[in-house]
């Protein structure tokens, strides 16, 4: 099994770059975890309440939750991922049953930041794009998909965002094997973690 964990500031471009990884992984092999599913479970405060929570600090995942699963894939068990809704801002009564599966990739803004978390991973990246570059992918991703409107964004950035990203986010790239240059999409570097892939995992897929 080989386990990546992938980071970078929010709008950086993981989840894009993920879905391009594993593109043209055959689906039984690999697996996505993203960090998100892990957003503590706050079903007993208000949604007024829940909305000031800071989403950025590290307390806000349940990090032990994430860090057991990923044991338990590794072990050969299947777990039962919990699931995240963004517009409800808790984690929903249903979970999705995960096999474990030869290549598990771990995404998130925080994934690095962990130190018990980061020692599971075989291989860790950074994806880093420049902050007005991601301030305007948020932006429109969180108005688009998220239910969040133009002030509630931006007053988030400034309070949470920004802030926890310059605490815990960008120091933890000097934890990483590869930071990958995502202004603009990279499709070299993307060719080159699907190599890395192949090679470890001994299988012409591309
Ligand atoms: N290299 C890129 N250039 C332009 N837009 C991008 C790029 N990578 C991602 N995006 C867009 O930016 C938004 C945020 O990307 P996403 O992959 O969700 O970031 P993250 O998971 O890091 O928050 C999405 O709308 C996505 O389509
Ligand atoms: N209810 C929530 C929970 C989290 N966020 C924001 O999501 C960002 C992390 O996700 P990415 O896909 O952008 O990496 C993080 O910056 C949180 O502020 C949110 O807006 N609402």
């Amino acid at each position: 099994m080989l386990i990546i964990g992938i980071a970078g500031g929010t709008g950086c471009g993981k989840t894009t770059v993920v879905n391009q990884i594993v593109d043209r992984l055959p689906e039984d092999e690999v697996c996505i975890i993203s960090q998100d599913s892990y957003y503590n479970d706050l079903s007993h405060l208000t949604k007024e309440e829940r909305s000031k929570v800071n989403f950025d600090h590290p307390n806000s995942i349940d990090f032990d939750l994430l860090i057991s699963h990923l044991k338990q894939l590794r072990k050969g068990e299947s777990i039962d991922k919990p699931m995240y809704s963004f517009v409800e801002e808790t984690r929903l009564d249903e979970t999705v049953r995960t096999h474990p599966k030869k290549v598990i990739i771990v995404e998130g803004i925080l994934v690095l930041s962990n130190p018990m978390l980061r020692n599971l991973f075989d291989i860790k990246i950074f994806v880093h794009a420049d902050s007005d570059e991601r301030l305007i992918r948020r932006l429109q991703r969180d108005i688009r998909e998220r239910g969040h409107d133009l002030e509630k964004v931006l007053t988030r950035y400034q309070t949470a965002v920004k802030p926890m990203h310059q605490q815990f986010i960008e120091p933890s790239k000097e934890f990483a094997d590869i930071i990958i240059p995502n202004n603009h999409y990279n499709k070299v570097a993307v060719d080159m973690v699907r190599t890395i892939i192949n090679n470890k995992l001994g299988k012409p897929w591309d």
